[in-house]
């Protein structure tokens, strides 16, 4: 096995009211260096701790499964990780290690999966594509799994900032499913999805002043999360304020995403941190090119 390199970008779900179905990939990174080693050995230089037995590490179990699917035995390997993503924080730390996995399996077994597969996998194991499919092209991906086939369409030309406030606290995505409703009336689901539409076709049609007022309009998960988001209302209000387009739970949260014009990243969010001393506000850039490998 050669030695290599892999790299996959955090991830936002949802997107306001893209529930399930909308992602876009971030420039914060999970990096892993991984060669063939005598005996499995995670060096880990980010959270979380490894667990003392390597058996139960959430990578190595995902690169053992897909191992197995293919009929194939799991060489040992040296792993060393850094990772930039913070975990539980609604910035798809669990889909960016499930791809890392999959693309262990996929080198050190010589698998040869193209990434229709790895998506696939990937979205198994999630249970929604949302924040599997970004972290493994890059850019804005909209996305649909309907019996077992994944249908998606990618926009790598959106001219926006990214400002985030991440709050020190987790928010596991488990109990932020919990609050939702399980159905909604037509009536409902119908004001819902027209908001959906209209966040897409002004996202890629370059209107981000109503992809902002509209995102904010979320009618799926936001209103039934947001009492478990710390400081929701103020930073929806602030942020735009200061100039952003709109702000939205990040995932399942508890971090906010504020989507800000092109140019403006930095300057917002020096506004938003001393707002939010408590919390880690950082300006960040789409990432357009998703998961990448290098050999060394
Ligand atoms: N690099 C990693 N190594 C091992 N386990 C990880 C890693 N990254 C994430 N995890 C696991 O995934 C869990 C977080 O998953 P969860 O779905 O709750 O949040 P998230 O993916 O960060 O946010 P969201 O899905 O809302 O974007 C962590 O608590 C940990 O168990
Ligand atoms: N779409 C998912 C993203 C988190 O995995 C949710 O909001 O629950």
């Amino acid at each position: 096995m050669r030695s290599f390199r892999v790299s996959v970008p955090a991830s936002t779900a949802n997107v306001g009211p893209g529930f399930d179905s909308m992602g876009l990939a971030v420039n914060l990174y999970l990096t892993l260096h991984v060669e063939e080693s005598e005996h499995w050995e995670f060096i880990q230089h980010s959270p979380p701790a490894p667990p003392s037995d390597y058996k139960d590490h959430f990578i190595y179990k995902v690169a053992k499964q897909i191992a197995d699917r293919h009929h194939k035995k799991l060489p040992a390997c040296k792993v060393t990780e850094t990772s930039e993503i913070p975990l539980a924080r609604g910035l798809g730390s669990s889909a960016s290690a499930i791809l890392a996995g999959i693309e262990i399996a996929n080198q050190a077994c010589d698998l040869n999966l193209s990434n229709e597969e790895k998506l696939q996998y990937g979205t198994e194991i999630e249970g929604h594509p949302d924040n599997i499919a970004p972290a493994l092209f890059g850019g804005l991906v909209i996305s649909v799994i309907i019996e077992e086939e994944i249908e998606r369409i990618e926009f790598k030309d959106l001219q926006m900032d990214i400002v985030v406030s991440i709050p020190g606290v987790e928010l596991k995505t488990e109990a932020a499913r919990k609050v939702l409703p399980e159905s909604y009336s037509k009536k409902h689901a119908a004001s819902a999805s027209a908001v959906s539409n209209l966040v897409v076709a002004s996202l890629v049609s370059g209107d981000y002043a109503l992809a902002g007022k509209m995102m904010e309009r979320d009618l799926f998960h936001e209103p039934y999360r947001a009492k478990l988001i710390p400081n929701y209302d103020k930073i929806r209000l602030r942020a735009k304020e200061f100039g952003a387009y709109g702000s939205i739970i990040s995932g399942a949260g508890p971090t906010m995403m504020s989507f800000v014009p092109s140019g403006n990243g930095a300057t917002i969010a020096n506004k938003m941190q001393t707002i939010l001393p408590d919390y880690k506000v950082q300006a960040l850039n789409i990432d357009t090119e998703g998961l990448k490998i290098t050999y060394s």
